[in-house]
């Protein structure tokens, strides 16, 4: 099993306009509502690639119904934690152009006791996973140390052996593989915590690394730094461009064309969740970002947010291009 803490759950809410334009008033062409939030992505991804997986996640009174037969009818075993008060709604809004502009609200004040309840709910469940996933921002009243205090409670002995050999790729160990997605602050505040792999897009990862990434040698270079700290596996996803993947030494990068790209929004979820899936499989470095790319751009191919068709994952795996890369630049 994988499990998924996406705690900051959210109605996501898809606004087609003609043109934004800043300080104007818009009437939406039409405007389409969907649970979301990055963890729910991860979760419906993993599910629709056949793995079992549970969420765990912030719900409220109004939305429980709703998020639990969305959920159930994909596959994914939701654990909601109710909150007083509403969820988030997190607004993308799509103009004619195909540009994407998102606002995220913050979520709700989330209690000690609450919160508590979220984690505990996290660590049993992925006592019995082989892979862990948490991602996205936190919801108000859980601190940034969240995700690293739970990842060090669920590595194992094997990735605890400090600056020792880590093994091959494959090699699990005893504990729970986490796999973090966060930005910002927690982002910086979970890698000393040491995550089994990490996934920021090229926007984040410049606001670690406090300088752009023009190119992937950059982002090879960002992922390098990234995993010096003892992360085993960072991949930088860059939109069109694919993802960069950088493992023990090892740096490849992957992408796939495709026709038309309709909605972005949720394809690092599905990235994520595919190489989650991948990980749970026991596939190689390799094929597990093939799949995750493969998952990201299916994604993107679709006009809802956070949805793929698997026949395009299927389709597109064998498409995927995956090449060596080396940190001087070149490729092989
Ligand atoms: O505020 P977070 O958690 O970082 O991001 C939230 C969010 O942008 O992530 C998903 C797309 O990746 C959307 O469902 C959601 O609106």
């Amino acid at each position: 099993m994988i499990t998924v803490g996406g705690f900051n759950t959210s109605m996501d809410e898809l606004i087609e306009l003609d043109t934004l334009a800043l300080g104007e008033v818009h009437r939406a062409k039409s405007v389409t509502a969907y649970p979301g939030g990055k963890g729910l992505h991860v979760a419906t991804t993993v599910a629709a690639l056949g793995e079992p997986v549970a969420l765990v996640g912030l719900i409220d009174r109004a939305y429980r119904g709703t998020f639990e037969r969305w959920l159930s009818a994909r596959g994914v075993v939701f654990h909601g934690i109710e909150v007083d008060g509403a969820i988030r709604n997190c607004f993308a809004i799509r103009e004619r152009s195909g540009r994407i502009t998102e606002i995220l609200e913050p979520g709700p004040n989330v209690d000690p006791e609450l919160a508590e309840e979220m984690l505990l709910q996290v660590r049993e469940l992925a006592a019995a996973s082989k892979v862990a996933v948490l991602s996205g921002s936190l919801p108000r009243g859980l601190d940034v140390q969240t995700y690293a205090r739970l990842v060090a409670s669920l590595r194992g002995p094997t990735e605890d052996r400090d600056g020792a050999d880590l093994g091959p790729w494959h090699d699990t160990g005893s504990g729970v593989r986490c796999l973090v997605d966060a930005s910002d602050d927690l982002l910086r505040h979970t890698l000393p915590a040491r995550p089994f792999m990490v996934k920021p897009n090229r926007e984040e990862a410049e606001k670690w690394l406090g300088a752009p990434i023009e190119n992937l040698a950059a982002a090879a270079r960002a992922a390098e730094r990234m995993a010096e700290g003892g992360t085993a596996v960072v991949v930088v996803s860059l939109g069109d461009e694919g993802a960069l993947a950088y493992s023990r030494g090892e740096c490849l990068h992957a992408s796939v064309p495709i026709p038309e790209c309709r909605n972005p929004v949720g394809s690092g979820d599905a990235l994520v969740g595919g190489m989650a899936v991948g990980l749970a499989r026991d596939l190689s470095f390799d094929a597990t970002l093939r799949l995750g790319v493969a998952c990201g751009a299916a994604n993107a191919l679709t006009a809802e947010t956070g949805l793929f068709r698997r026949e395009d994952v299927e389709r597109l795996f064998p498409l995927v291009t995956v090449r060596r890369f080396t940190l001087t630049g070149s490729g092989d």
